[in-house]
């Protein structure tokens, strides 16, 4: 264990802040009140010895992680419900801090496969499954993806043929390619699935429904007949995890068990169409409204290691036989991780609203009113997209801010990172994300041709492109919104006048869209883009808090807006919108919202209010003793069990010998 109390310049960081971290972490928690519970919660389970005893992740191999992520989800399944914790945002605290390196082997039965019968059974159905699935006799997944296909839903392979003779449907995996694969926890963990797959009935081929498939034995766990299922193996993350693959040999399921609250199908095979469209992709529609926060987080617990580790790591003299600097004094440095921080907060903010947008328009769907569904839609697609793209990139970036120690597992960013980047494929490939929001833009942008009404957070598309900025010395949020929503207008109508000039010289509608796939690319980034600005301002503006505490969390939010202007500047200037001398301001603008940002950096990862035992980080500690911490870890590595490992005699020694007797002078003639 570290011992010697805060490392000075740490403490000091904390001293210099100009606002108090505990304002903005109530904000950020939603109260005071929400705070106290949420610690009070995390305590539980940190103090609790099983989650204490538990070995570190990194010293495990894969079996032994994926049992351990299993002891500790499953107890924490216990003690939820025998603390009665019920509010979902509770449980995740609990579970955060019971298993914050362990990924959850039940994590999509109580993410997809709980919420989809939730939402998609019928009463009956309802009440058959979910008191099983609250006990966990039934343990499910979501098996969609197949080994030929996850992005084109319709092109699934999987079959579900009705037998009105038996009231039976078939299910099958006819090739290969049709075999499910990657379905989280599919492979070991679960008895039971909800399996996507074609509806034939009659003879006619009626497209994407999902049926209850038991994949195995209630009780002696073992797979059913004609069902062929295993793990696929180690992966870039996720280690512990048991993504699955599964064969299907006409496997016969009761006519009930297929999900008939919106589609069905009658005892004699006849069909019944459904009231809307695509509502059995809502549970993805669940998960994307949620990854924008889940990415968030996993950002800030990045840039908690990166910039306290910054503040304590000393580096070079600045002047000669003079003290070392702390890294996070150099501008390059700030340049690095200031903007990280402020996406950080700039995602949870629109984690934030998509969350409660995802609520309010499910609240609707709920009654009937399907109005709102292509709008969600479009804002879930692109606000996971453009939030897990930008937030694994800036991990990435933390990680290596950290030099040397950022690479090794006892910083705790190269875990982060590789748990994070597959939210850029899992639920919806990001480009092909993209290009949904794109689809929803000139569905508007034609909307706004014909003198229709757009909805409210399209409505800046109706304004003049013929404008200049606003932008003074001082670089105004007002100006810089507005900038951003020229940039994503100008997009917009560049992408829909390329493809309607293509139309018009006699291409078809679908040829014309997909040589402009690019474009149409870069409209959807930059109206996701715009989002978040948009939508960081006006929460920061909205906020409760004292005056300092809004001042350092507003120039958080000026920089998130600055910087994607730099990083993007092409696109801000193309048409002569901002001029060089505009530019400038912002170029200047930046480098003095870094320094504005610094003395308050440690105090701004502090409101995230992580503690030690979640973020499991030598270089994060609250404490700042990273040195120790380091030397500790390397200490319990397995490697070091023994002074000397029997691969030396095995492997070492023998070749030593053989070379020295091949290189006496006797053995050379
Ligand atoms: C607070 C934190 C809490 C955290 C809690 C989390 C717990 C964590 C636990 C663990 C973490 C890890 C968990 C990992 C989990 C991974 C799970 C999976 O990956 S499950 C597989 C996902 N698979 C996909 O997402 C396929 C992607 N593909 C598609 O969605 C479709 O194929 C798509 C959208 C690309 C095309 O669908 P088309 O071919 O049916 O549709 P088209 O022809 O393009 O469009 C027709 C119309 O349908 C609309 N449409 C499409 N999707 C829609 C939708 N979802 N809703 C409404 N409309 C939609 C379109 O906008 C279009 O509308 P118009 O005709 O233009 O009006
Ligand atoms: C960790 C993890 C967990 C997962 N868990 C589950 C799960 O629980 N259940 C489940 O069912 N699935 C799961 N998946 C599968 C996941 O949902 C799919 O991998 C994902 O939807 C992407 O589909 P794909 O693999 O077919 O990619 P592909 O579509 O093959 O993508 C390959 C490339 O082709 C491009 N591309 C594809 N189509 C188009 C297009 N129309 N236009 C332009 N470019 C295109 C993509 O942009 C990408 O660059 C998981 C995957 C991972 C990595």
């Amino acid at each position: 264990m570290a011992t010697g109390g805060v490392n000075a310049d740490l403490a000091k960081e904390r001293e210099r802040a100009t606002f108090d971290s505990e304002q903005l972490t109530n904000f950020l928690y939603r109260g005071p009140e929400k705070v106290r519970r949420k610690r009070y919660l995390q305590n539980l389970a940190i103090q609790d010895p099983v989650f204490k005893k538990a070995p570190l992740w990194a010293f495990l191999n894969r079996e032994q992680q994926y049992a351990t992520a299993l002891k500790k989800h499953l107890h924490a399944y216990r003690r939820i419900q025998e603390l009665g914790i019920t509010e979902p945002v509770e449980k995740f605290y609990y579970r955060e801090a019971a298993a914050p390196h362990e990924n959850s082997p039940i994590g999509l039965h109580e993410s997809m496969f709980i919420p989809t019968i939730e939402k998609q059974a019928t009463e009956e159905q309802k009440r058959k499954w979910l008191p099983l699935c609250h006990s966990l006799k039934m343990i499910g997944t979501y098996a969609q993806t197949e080994l030929g296909h996850g992005t084109f839903i319709r092109g699934l392979e999987t079959t579900a043929t009705y037998d009105p003779v038996a009231k039976e449907f078939i299910l099958s995996t006819p090739k290969l390619t049709a075999m499910k694969y990657w379905p989280g926890n599919l492979g070991k963990t679960t008895n039971h699935c909800l399996v996507m797959a074609q509806l034939i009935t009659k003879g006619k081929n009626h497209g994407i429904h999902m049926f209850m498939l038991q994949t195995r034995d209630m009780e002696t766990h073992q797979p059913l007949p004609g069902i062929e299922l295993g793990d696929i193996g180690p992966k870039f993350g996720f280690f512990d995890n048991d993504n699955g693959y599964m064969i299907l040999k006409d496997v016969r399921i009761p006519r009930e068990n297929m999900f008939m609250r919106y589609y069905k199908v009658l005892e004699d095979g006849t069909y019944v169409t459904p009231p809307g469209d695509r509502l059995n992709y809502l549970s993805m529609v669940l998960l994307r409204s949620a990854i924008t926060s889940m990415i968030g987080q996993h950002l800030s617990q990045a840039c908690i290691i990166a910039i306290r580790y910054s503040a304590v790591r000393r580096q070079t003299e600045i002047s000669p036989g003079g003290e070392e600097a702390q890294v996070l004094d150099y501008q390059t440095q700030q340049y690095k991780l200031f903007p990280a921080l402020a996406t950080s907060y700039a995602m949870l903010m629109a984690g934030r609203f998509m969350y409660d947008f995802y609520l309010k328009t499910t609240a609707q769907i709920e009654k009937g009113d399907l109005g709102t569904m292509p709008q969600l839609h479009a804002l879930s697609a692109g606000l996971k997209a453009f939030s897990t793209w930008e937030c694994t990139a800036a991990i990435e970036v933390c990680r290596m801010s950290c030099g040397g120690h950022g690479y090794s597992h006892a910083s705790g960013i190269p875990k982060i990172y590789v748990d994070a980047t597959p939210g850029c494929t899992y639920e919806g490939e990001n480009t092909v994300m993209m290009l949904q929001v794109a689809r929803f833009l000139m569905k508007m942008y034609t909307n706004l041709q014909k003198g229709q009404e757009l909805p409210s957070f399209v409505q800046y598309m109706t304004k003049s492109l013929d404008t200049k900025s606003c932008m003074k010395e001082e670089v105004a949020p007002k100006c810089l919104v507005m900038a951003y929503e020229h940039r994503a207008s100008r997009l917009i109508k560049a992408a829909a006048d390329a493809i309607q000039a293509m139309v018009m010289s006699g291409s078809s509608p679908q040829e014309a869209w997909n040589k402009n796939t690019v474009p149409l690319t870069w409209a959807a980034l930059a109206f996701c883009h715009m989002f978040v600005v948009k939508n960081f301002f006006e929460m920061v503006e909205d906020a409760k808090m004292d005056g300092q505490t809004k001042a350092a969390f507003m120039a958080l939010c000026k920089l998130y807006a600055v910087n994607g202007v730099i990083t993007h500047l092409g696109e801000f200037i193309q048409d002569g919108y901002l001029n060089n001398q505009q530019v400038q301001y912002i170029q200047k603008s930046l480098l003095d919202l870094l320094a504005e940002i610094r003395p308050n950096a440690v105090a701004l990862v502090d409101a995230f209010d992580y503690p030690d035992a979640i973020l499991q980080s030598c270089l994060g500690r609250y404490d700042g003793q990273v040195y120790q911490a380091l030397y500790d870890f390397a200490k319990s590595s397995p490697l070091n069990e023994k002074e000397v490992l029997d691969s030396f005699f095995d492997y070492v020694k023998p070749v030593q010998q053989e070379l020295e007797a091949m290189n006496q002078p006797m053995a050379r003639l």
